[in-house]
Order: C-alpha cells, then structure tokens, then sequence
C-alpha cells in the first residue's frame, strides 16, 4: 500500500509568536509538496498566531504536548478542545522529552492518545530507545512495550489514521542520526507490532515518521526506507533547509 508521506517540525521551546510568524513566512513557499503531508508543530503559543500564517496552504499545525482531561483545575495544561478551537490538527504526545523532564509514562500518554481521538485531533505517538536500552540488546522489547501501552484501547480504524514516530534517544539533537537500516529495521518491528495488535490492514495503513538528526542531506535516504513514512524533525525544522527535507525528491 502507498502511504502518504508525513513529515512534521518540533520546534520544540523555540520561537516566539513573532519569531514564529516570520519563520513561516520563510518557509511556506519552501514546503510546497502536495505528494507530503507537513505539519508544524509548535509551542503552545505561538498556535494562533501560526494557524493564522499558515491559512490557505498545504501546512497543518501541531501541539506538542496535551492534557488528558477534558478542562478544570489544572494550572498550566492545555485541553484538546482549546487545540481543536485554535485549528489544531495534530497532536504530537509521549516524546522522549516529555517522558525523561517530565515524567511522563506510557500509560498519559495512551490516555493522551484516547482524548486527542474523542476530540478528532490525530496522535504522533513518539516512541524510542536510550543508548543504554540499545547497547543491552533491549531495543525492540522497549519499544514493543511503549507501543502496546500507548495503542491500549485504541480501535483498529483510529490507529490506521494515527502516526507513530520513531526517534531513538541517542540520535536527537545530537548530530548522530541512526543509519538508515537501523531505523528501517525499529519501523519495520513497529509495524509488526501493530499488526500483532490489530491485524495487516491496520498495520499497513498506519503511518512511521522516523526522528532524530534529519537533515537535508540524509533525509532522501531515510525517507526511501519500505517502512520510513516521513519525519518528526528537530532542529532542522527551525532553517529553511526544512524545505529541501519536505522535497526531498
Ligand atoms: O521531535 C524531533 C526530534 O526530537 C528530533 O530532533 P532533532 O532533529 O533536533 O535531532
């Protein structure tokens, strides 16, 4: 089956509203590419002001984080109905950020992942392994595990329409991006994955960004991998090499 390809900025804590603003001037005529999804995701701030910029393109917006509760006491959390109101399409959860400052474990983010459905707002659900976790030869049962608890309860016609982005710890931010075989090889058990919970269908449908160190120059190679569907970009996101990364051929 052709998957279209996905391939979303995480601005991560960077940009102001008019920082923000300015960055999408540059580079809404760099991501013009109707055969990719692309997505930005933004701090939660500069949302309005980005959905506004973005009106009338091929761009969707993303949150980076959610709560899980509907609304209520509490300070500082953003709820998916205020996402869906600002324009909000996707939702990136469970990143490895989140989970290692923020003590985030697999089971927010599956009740992430549930709300972020009730309210029609598509999941990237992150997932990946440490160094460590991949030197011990654990990397596969870790995030086999990361898997099966973030897709709890989900049915087979939400996780065809969802994204699962696969970012290894060791290769975000850090300049080392996984060769392009490893991070086929952690998509392709993904898949296998979903298809144990579901069945080929689902497996076949959902989509698998890699992320970590995608750049412009290695982006094409990843990207051409048979279970690579596209990429959670970092800093990369931030340039207008973004656009050479979303036309990547
Ligand atoms: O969500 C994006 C990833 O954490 C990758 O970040 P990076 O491209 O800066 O390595």
């Amino acid at each position: 089956m052709a998957r279209k390809k996905i391939i979303a900025g995480n601005w991560k804590m960077n940009m102001t509203p008019s920082e923000a603003v300015k960055l999408v001037e540059t580079l809404k005529p760099l991501v013009q590419n109707d055969e990719v999804d692309v997505v930005f995701g933004v701090p939660a701030i500069d949302i309005v002001p980005v959905v506004e910029a973005c009106k009338g393109t091929n761009i969707a917006v993303a949150a980076e984080n959610m709560y899980f509760e509907e609304k209520g006491a509490y300070t500082g959390e953003i709820a998916p109905a205020m996402l869906v109101d600002a324009g909000v399409k996707y939702v990136i959860l469970g990143h490895s950020e989140r989970r290692d400052y923020f003590g985030e474990t697999s089971e927010d983010v599956n009740k992430k992942v549930l709300k972020a459905f009730e309210h029609g707002i598509t999941p990237i659900m992150c997932c990946g392994e440490s160094l460590e976790q991949r030197e011990q030869g654990i990397t596969m049962d870790w995030i086999r595990q990361q898997v099966k608890v973030g897709l709890q309860n989900v049915t087979a016609e939400q996780a065809k329409t969802m994204v699962i982005a696969y970012e290894p710890i060791w290769a975000i931010g850090t300049g080392k991006t996984a060769t392009s075989e490893q991070a086929q090889e952690i998509c392709k058990g993904i898949r296998e994955c979903v298809a144990e919970i579901y069945d080929t269908d689902t497996a076949e449908a959902i989509r698998i960004q890699y992320g970590g160190s995608v750049n412009a120059g290695n982006a094409a190679e990843l990207f051409a991998m048979a279970d690579i569907d596209g990429g959670l970009v970092g800093g990369a996101s931030l340039k207008p090499d973004f656009g050479k990364i979303v036309c990547y051929k």
